[in-house]
């Protein structure tokens, strides 16, 4: 699915932005619903549409130090930065993009490193360990690269809101950023 009509940003793309919890945003009951979801996002995007797809923008490995901060309690020295579109009714609804340490016992927990694309929620929460962490939101209205993205799929300039949260799975964790692209339902 090409849907990308202008110049495309380098990845990983940047998720700058002023995390918060959640509790501390004052949003639409709608936004907010959308943001604090617990369960798997790409099975609530589902019930929406008659079509889900994902479409795999970058797959690659950084170096953890770029990317680790105080997310992982792992040592790990590369991080999988696997970044996405979901697309529903070929409407792209999500920008997401997840960190996966990569682990040097490769048994470490569930292989989530050919995906293609599998949509990682689909695999994620048949982990009944499966438990979610720290979660913040954030508005990424001032994020260039989230902007870029957005004129990409020439979709309008409007706020872009934003969600991050630490998933602990057995023997492993990923870490697991989505935003809203403008025309989700959850700003609708
Ligand atoms: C974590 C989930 O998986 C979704 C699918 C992703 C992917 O395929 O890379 C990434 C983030 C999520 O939007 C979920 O469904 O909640």
């Amino acid at each position: 699915m090409i849907y990308s009509s202008g110049p495309l940003p380098t990845y990983p793309l940047s998720l700058q932005a002023q995390w918060q919890d959640v509790e501390r945003v004052f949003l639409s009951a709608q936004l907010l619903d959308w943001l604090v979801e617990p369960n798997s996002l790409t099975r609530r995007l589902k019930s929406f549409s008659q079509q889900f797809a994902v479409e795999v923008l970058s797959e690659r490995l950084v170096d953890a130090a770029a990317y680790q901060g105080d997310i992982f309690t792992c040592d790990t020295q590369q991080v999988r930065v696997r970044e996405v579109i979901l697309f529903c009714d070929n409407h792209p609804m999500v920008y997401a993009q997840s960190w996966i340490p990569c682990y040097e016992r490769a048994e470490q927990g569930v292989d989530l490193t050919h995906l293609g694309a599998r949509p990682l929620g689909e695999v994620i929460f048949q982990d009944p360990q499966l438990s979610r962490q720290q979660l913040q939101v954030a508005d990424f209205s001032a994020n260039a690269d989230l902007q870029a993205l957005t004129q990409s799929f020439n979709l309008p300039n409007q706020p872009l809101w934003g969600r991050r949260s630490r998933f602990n799975l057995t023997g492993q964790q990923i870490m697991v950023c989505e935003v809203f692209l403008p025309g989700a339902y959850a700003y609708l």
